[in-house]
């Protein structure tokens, strides 16, 4: 099995965990595009009554086209389940996101939902987190002094660019920079050190996040649930 097959596997599984009447936070990235795929047949096929808070405007414009009811985060009281991906996950499930730059958006309504899952393909599992870049949303006043900083702090910062060269801009309007830490052996003090720099608007550190945990395997989906 491939990554993209194990992703749809993943996607698919998640899909079960929804049920009629939910409101239901819906992922950005590659994996959980599977998850909103899968929830649109289900809406489809089974007329499963839900309603969809998109973690950003490509989730939102898949949902809508797959016919899935669509709220604004500041439109509900609460979210009854997220399902997102994520870029990397420890064995403490702890995780880094933000690969694709939604991870403020994501970050907001994960953390106003009464469960998380995170579907994610085997290779995304680490020992340590920080091999994949992490990334940090800052707002773009001002952002060299924060990448000076970070230097000096002794990580090594890029903006992020587009093709053009010119700094990537979030949905918010804010440059990601992506921080190379190699590995983060306490990524709660690395997450407070950056939360705390003036400047930084959001870090793709999600800790204490998750709830259940669904693992892509050749051999089929390991469910996992946070018991900690
Ligand atoms: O900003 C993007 C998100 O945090 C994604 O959930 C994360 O990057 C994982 O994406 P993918 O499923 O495409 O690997």
């Amino acid at each position: 099995m491939n990554q993209i097959e194990l992703k749809k596997q993943v996607g698919e599984r998640a899909a079960q965990y929804v049920e009629d009447g939910m409101i239901v936070g819906l992922g950005t990235g590659s994996t959980a595009e599977f998850f909103v795929a899968a929830l649109g047949e289900r809406v489809k096929n089974e007329g499963l009554n839900i309603v969809g808070v998109p973690t950003s405007d490509r989730t939102r414009n898949q949902a809508t086209a797959l016919g899935i009811k669509i709220k604004n985060i500041d439109d509900v009281d609460y979210i009854d389940l997220t399902v997102d991906g994520a870029d990397e996950v420890d064995e403490n499930f702890q995780g880094i996101k933000g690969g694709g730059a939604a991870h403020l958006w994501e970050k907001i309504v994960s953390s106003n939902s009464k469960r998380n899952i995170w579907i994610v393909d085997n290779s995304k599992m680490v020992k340590t987190l920080g091999a994949f870049p992490l990334p940090i949303e800052v707002i773009p006043f001002g952002s060299k002094h924060v990448v000076d900083k970070l230097i000096a702090a002794g990580y090594k910062p890029k903006i992020r660019r587009d093709e053009n060269g010119n700094p990537k801009l979030t949905h918010f309007h804010n440059y990601i920079i992506d921080l190379q830490v190699d590995s983060i052996p306490d990524p709660k003090q690395l997450g407070t050190e950056l939360i705390n720099m003036v400047g930084v608007v959001e870090h793709g550190l999600f800790l204490d996040h998750v709830n259940t945990l669904i693992i892509g395997r050749p051999e089929g989906p390991q469910v996992i649930d946070n018991i900690r």
